[in-house]
């Protein structure tokens, strides 16, 4: 971190993972001043919090966060071109783009760790896989670890085809949470509830059970198991939940592969 200090940190997007992630950095005790944060149209949250905006870049900053949508890469990224010197290394959190096509642009001589990360970064709960590319060093890697650590935890992928299920799993997997949390306040209601009780109980009950399958001993299975009373209200919902031709395994396994899918279809 003492590298980020010095040198600085360039984010280039900063719109919904770009601020979440320097929400948790600030609020980790990252000094403002150490951000140049590049967007056309910075929110009013963004430019209340000190950092370095829309102005010179750095000569040399320890990283560039890549946090433009997929579809603007061609346009944001080449302005950047002339840090591809080889010591900055590029973290980029776009669906879809390939470490490939980031050679393309910037040159092979340039660290490139291709990352997923998720929106709890913002509360210093993340998920965030990476993967380096030939020119990224140990240190590199464990200087991005050591960033997105401020943000929540880190895993290491051995191969980058494995981002396209990462993203589908953990990178939009918040959605599908906040659907769940949509959809069961929404069965609350309809089953006579005032809807701000229902939201609550349907908050609570997900977050809870979130964090309790996060830290117990045994696993999601099993703690399942321990909700369903035999022959109980429990059952009686999982009977339509776990039914194999309309239930959840088989929506989210389709919503997965089309997300794996839309993620492949982004590299081009
Ligand atoms: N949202 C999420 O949960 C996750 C997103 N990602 C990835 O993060 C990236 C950003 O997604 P998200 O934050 O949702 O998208 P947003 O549209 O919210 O953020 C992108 C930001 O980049 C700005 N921007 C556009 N063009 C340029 C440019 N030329 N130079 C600098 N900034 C520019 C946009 O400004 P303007 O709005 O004015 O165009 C916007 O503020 C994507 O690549 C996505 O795949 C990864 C994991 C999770
Ligand atoms: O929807 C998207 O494409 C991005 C990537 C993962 C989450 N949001």
């Amino acid at each position: 971190m003492d590298d980020l200090k010095t040198r600085g940190l360039v984010l280039l997007g900063c719109g919904k993972m770009g601020s979440a992630m320097l929400k948790g950095w600030l609020e980790g005790g990252l000094s403002p001043d150490a951000v140049t944060v590049l967007d056309p149209y910075p929110s009013d949250w963004l430019k209340g919090t000190g950092v370095r905006l829309n102005t010179e870049l750095p000569p040399n900053p320890a990283i560039v966060l890549v946090a433009v949508k997929p579809q603007m890469m061609g346009d944001a990224l080449p302005s950047l071109q002339a840090l591809g010197d080889g010591t900055t290394t590029f973290l980029s959190v776009a669906a879809g783009v390939t470490i490939a096509k980031y050679e393309e642009i910037l040159g092979d001589k340039t660290p490139i760790i291709r990352a997923m990360p998720n929106t709890p970064a913002a509360i210093g709960r993340g998920m965030t896989a990476i993967i380096g590319n030939a020119r990224t060093s140990e240190a590199d890697l464990d200087l991005a670890q050591t960033l997105l650590e401020a943000v929540g935890q880190v895993v290491r992928l051995e191969r980058e085809d494995q981002m396209d299920a990462v993203t589908a799993v953990s990178g939009s997997g918040p959605a599908y949470v906040f659907h769940l949390i949509e959809t069961l306040a929404a069965a609350g209601v309809a089953q006579g509830l005032p809807e701000e009780l229902a939201m609550a109980l349907a908050k609570a009950t997900v977050g809870g059970a979130g964090q309790y399958a996060e830290e117990a001993e045994e696993d999601p299975a099993q703690l399942r198991v321990n909700v369903t009373s035999p022959g109980g209200t429990t059952a009686a919902a999982l009977a339509v939940l776990m039914d194999e031709a309309t239930g959840f395994p088989m929506l989210l396994e389709r919503a997965v592969k089309a997300a794996a899918d839309r993620s492949k279809e982004l590299a081009g």
